[in-house]
């Protein structure tokens, strides 16, 4: 009933590009469905790998052509942007009533109406996580339903805001987590959203001539020169260097070629704990990249909270003056990864120019002795104590 309503809500704004929008919609969407009962129909062995294999890059262009459609159609308005907050973004993506706005009233000031009923809230609603002295904007948004990457309900919009996302929250409920976790991740995957993988080791470089030229370092056991060929044709591809080094599936070669996947991390949150017995509880919680909760009974809150932290894997810099003690209570929140450099910028763009700066003193985790003397390249790591020098 309630996804009845937000049909309506849709309909009701829909103009008139919006309404040719969702016509051609329709379109790609009969041809995708054409395709996935081909593919269904179609046995998978040897002989058929390459039929199968061009089927799925076919099945990712229409893909593609719909979220690109809905980017460029779309009523102006009618996602819900919230501007970008604090140090990083957590987005909660869930069915109804899972529990996902009684989780952001729990950790963030920000009181998200939370009810028994489905479809409580309608739109994004921002709070702020304070955590080890970095800001998390954490957002809450409406349950998705299946079909939600299709356009059922407000999934597009959802999923547009998941996108933007440095981490995911999959919120499922204890008692039907086996059957939700799955649907959710065929929604994102199905935009193009990679959940904790990283990108697939293959180059691919497009050109104006000189044919197709296949390398593959390692032995490959989904992937042969032909089906790469028959791809890369589907693809309108006739010049290109591919070197493959790892064996990847037909799924990887598809996603590098499209080249607009977002490999995103994700932590499943598993809420409701209350509700099943102990034995459940230990079985939900021995599946990978997943913390089980209880928000009713505050059951395990904090260690969902060092989880996200963990998963977004963000590195602490505390600056400190000549003379001075370092400042605890005010890290610069950067990425794990981030050079002296990027600190640099982060306390003054100009400090990031090799005119200004002339050393930095480091002393914690990344040095060797304390303090080192460094220049911009060197890594820094979390809770680092650095001192700049200029000239
Ligand atoms: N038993 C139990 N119920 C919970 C828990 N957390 C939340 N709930 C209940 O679940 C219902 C739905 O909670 P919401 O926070 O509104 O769920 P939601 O995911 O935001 O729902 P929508 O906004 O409709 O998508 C409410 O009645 C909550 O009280 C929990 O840990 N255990
Ligand atoms: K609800
Ligand atoms: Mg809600």
């Amino acid at each position: 009933m309630c996804c009845l309503r937000n049909g309506r809500v849709l309909s009701l704004c829909a103009g008139g590009g919006a309404r040719k929008a969702l016509k051609m919609a329709g379109g790609i969407l009969e041809r995708i469905a054409e395709i996935e009962k081909e593919m269904s129909r179609t046995q998978k062995n040897k002989a058929t790998e390459y039929h199968l294999g061009l089927l799925k890059s076919k099945l990712a262009k229409l893909r593609t052509q719909l979220i690109q459609g809905e980017q460029k159609t779309g009523p102006a308005g009618t996602g819900f942007e919230v501007v970008k907050y604090g140090d990083a973004r957590v987005a909660m993506v869930g069915f109804p009533s899972v529990g996902k706005s009684t989780f952001l009233s729990t950790v963030t000031k920000t009181e998200s109406e939370a009810a028994a009923y489905e479809f409580t809230t309608l739109t994004c609603i921002p709070g702020i996580l304070y955590h080890n002295g970095a800001t998390i904007q954490l957002l809450d948004l409406p349950g998705i339903i299946s079909g939600a990457s299709e356009g059922k309900g407000r999934g597009r919009q959802v999923i547009g805001v998941a996108r933007s996302a440095d981490l995911i929250l999959l919120m499922l409920d204890a008692t039907k987590a086996d059957v939700q976790r799955p649907l959710l991740e065929k929604e994102l995957e199905s935009v193009g959203i990679r959940l904790n993988k990283s990108p697939p080791n293959v180059y691919f470089k497009p050109k104006a001539t000189g044919g197709l030229k296949f390398t593959a370092i390692v032995p490959l056991t989904h992937l042969n020169e032909k089906l790469v060929y028959g791809i890369l044709h589907e693809y309108k591809v006739h010049n290109a260097d591919v070197i493959v080094r790892e064996d990847c599936t037909v799924d990887d070669f598809i996603d590098i070629v499209e080249g607009n996947r977002q490999y995103i991390r994700c932590l499943n949150v598993v809420n409701k704990i209350d509700s099943v017995s102990i034995e459940e509880v230990d079985r939900l919680a021995r599946y990978p990249h997943t913390v089980v909760l209880s928000c009713n009974l505050r059951l395990n809150v904090d260690t969902l909270i060092s989880r996200i932290w963990d998963d977004l894997r963000l590195c602490r810099v505390y600056t400190k003056k000549r003379g001075h003690a370092p400042d605890f209570t005010d890290p610069l929140v950067l990425r794990a990864g981030c050079t002296v450099q990027d600190a640099c910028r982060a306390v003054h763009r100009s400090l990031a120019e090799a005119s200004r700066f002339k050393y930095a003193l480091v002393w914690g985790r990344s040095t060797k002795h304390n303090p080192q003397r460094v220049g911009f390249q060197h890594l820094l790591a979390d809770e680092d104590v650095m001192q700049i020098v200029t000239r």
